[in-house]
């Protein structure tokens, strides 16, 4: 089964520590067995000044880059936005959507979180799209609460008959910055609930769920086959530590090969 492990790096990194991280971690795909023999598929969104020296830094690697944030129009008079049609042109493949962060400081409504996926979606990329309750529940809630914001996420991109493959980033907003992820069985529980919704529509084929929430070293092994891999903040940063998680892929190859 192929990982997918994505990286976002926020806000934390100025523009040199980002170059800097982005050549290690293109150093590492270069040799690893997980991105070699594509067992993991990696990808990285750094900040919008760093997405073209990142493109540049893993252009002979299979690592896609993308950006964590887009406007939901494509060209006009939106001072300081960013459209899907110019992250695509710059070769960006990936594009965040609705992160905790966003909703919370920003704003972001369940209609602007549609109106991005639309846009990403419109524009040939992959949403990254990023689901999660507010507060710690059963997993009963849990799964309610994904299944209405994934619904609602992609009803413009619906309505425009726009859906495609997705990155499901299931994301407890409680988990995130916290010092532990989730509970590996409550998070195999949701996101196996989430798998069985994306299976159900053909339209959605290709999609993958990974979980988000203070994942780091260690949690992939546990988790086996319970999600389709990780998305990393804070415990991905030291390039050894992503180098670690990309060793459990290899590891868990070798235990359902
Ligand atoms: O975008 C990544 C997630 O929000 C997780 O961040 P974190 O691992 O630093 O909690």
């Amino acid at each position: 089964m192929t990982r997918t492990i994505g990286v976002s790096l926020k806000m934390y990194f100025g523009h040199q520590r980002t170059l800097d991280w982005c050549a290690d971690v293109a150093e590492i795909a270069r040799r690893h067995p997980a991105v070699r023999g594509g067992g993991a598929e990696l990808f990285v969104l750094p900040s919008f000044p760093g997405l073209p020296p990142a493109l540049d830094l893993f252009r002979d690697t299979p690592v896609e880059v993308g950006a964590q944030d887009l406007f939901w129009e494509d060209h006009g008079a939106y001072t300081g936005e960013v459209s899907g049609a110019e992250l695509r042109e710059l070769g960006c493949r990936h594009v965040e959507v609705g992160h905790a962060e966003r909703r919370r400081l920003f704003g972001e409504d369940d209609r602007v979180v549609a109106a991005k996926t639309a846009a990403a979606l419109r524009n040939g990329l992959i949403p990254v799209l990023c689901l999660g309750e507010e507060r710690a529940g059963s997993t009963t809630d849990a799964v309610r609460t994904c299944l209405e914001q994934l619904d609602s996420a992609l009803a413009a991109a619906r309505a425009a008959d726009r859906v495609g493959a997705v990155v499901i980033a299931y994301e407890p907003q409680w988990a995130i910055g916290a010092a532990e992820p989730a509970d590996p069985e409550f998070i195999g529980a949701v996101c196996g609930e989430l798998r069985n919704a994306l299976d159900a529509e053909p339209v959605l084929a290709g999609s993958r769920v990974i979980y988000g929430g203070s994942a780091g070293p260690g949690l992939l092994s546990t988790l086996g086959d319970a999600a389709d891999g990780l998305f990393l903040g804070r415990f991905a940063h030291d390039p050894a530590a992503l180098e670690r998680i990309l060793d459990e892929v290899v590891a868990l190859d070798g235990v359902s090969a």
